[in-house]
């Protein structure tokens, strides 16, 4: 499926990323990696397993810091955040796990209003409801409401995972592997749901994958991490027209398996 036309305004950029750089003892993960996102642009990074994805997301949404260079996240140096700054960032920087992260003994429900209560105190049962079943439509799965995350199939955990970072209207989200084991039509569907909130909340998304499906049906543009830095970056076409050995490695894994 194409990507349905998205609104993206250049002139804003959300995330903004200079010469970052993050090692683990003698393993430099980050060799100086820049990266702009721009306002309501679904970006995709692409990157071998290891070559550091996760790491930056992590630094992005302030669950690692950096040793050096800049990250700016809306607006906020995340080099010298106080908890304040942090706590608030973390509402408007969503974080969808690869693993869906839910709680198995809460409900669809529960886990659905878990952050909004902790993050609105104030909020009445009926504008929690009213919330709750909002997101719960956006994903396609209202019906779940009372069921237990055991009784859901993988897609369908994905949606919840999904719904519930929703829930707090997060200017940015980041999407970790959000195919990753799932089978192709369910992916196609996951594919389609990231287009869809990028539609319907108007946010900006770093999406996290080896799958290249998923890299174009989701992506407005593809950045790909090699040897530590984005070496290669604009539409999936012109990431994917080069010699470089690497990339086309990685082009006919994705392709030919
Ligand atoms: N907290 C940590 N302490 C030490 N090393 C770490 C830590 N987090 C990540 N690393 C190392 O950093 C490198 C990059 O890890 P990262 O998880 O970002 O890879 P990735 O590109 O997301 O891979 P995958 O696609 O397999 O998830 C790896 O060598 C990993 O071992």
């Amino acid at each position: 499926m194409a990507k349905p036309n998205t609104n993206i305004d250049y002139q804003q950029t959300v995330i903004s990323i200079r010469d970052l750089k993050k090692s683990f003892d003698t393993n430099h993960v980050l060799r100086g990696v820049d990266l702009d996102l721009y306002q309501g642009e679904n970006l995709v990074v692409l990157g071998r397993s290891g070559t550091g994805k996760s790491v930056l997301i992590k630094i992005i949404s302030g669950l690692l810091t950096a040793d050096s260079g800049e990250v700016m996240v809306l607006g906020k140096n995340m080099n010298n955040l106080d908890r304040h700054d942090l706590r608030e960032l973390r509402i408007k920087v969503g974080f969808s796990f690869q693993n869906s992260a839910l709680y198995d003994s809460m409900t669809v429900r529960k886990n659905i209003e878990f952050p909004l209560v902790r993050n609105s105190p104030k909020l009445t049962r009926g504008e929690i409801d009213k919330q709750v079943a909002e997101v719960l439509d956006n994903v396609g799965l209202l019906q779940t409401i009372n069921q237990m995350p055991s009784e859901l199939s993988g897609g369908q955990r994905k949606r919840i995972g999904i719904a519930r970072t929703l829930i707090l209207k997060p200017d940015i989200v980041l999407y970790d592997e959000p195919t990753a084991g799932l089978d192709p039509i369910t992916c196609i569907e996951i594919n389609e749901l990231i287009n869809e909130v990028q539609q319907l909340y108007h946010a900006s998304a770093i999406i996290i994958t080896h799958d290249l499906t998923c890299a174009k049906t989701t992506g407005d543009r593809i950045v790909m991490l090699l040897d530590g830095k984005f070496e290669r970056q604009g539409s999936f076409e012109e990431v994917f027209d080069t010699n470089d050995e690497r990339v086309k490695a990685f082009y006919d894994y994705n392709f030919t398996q």
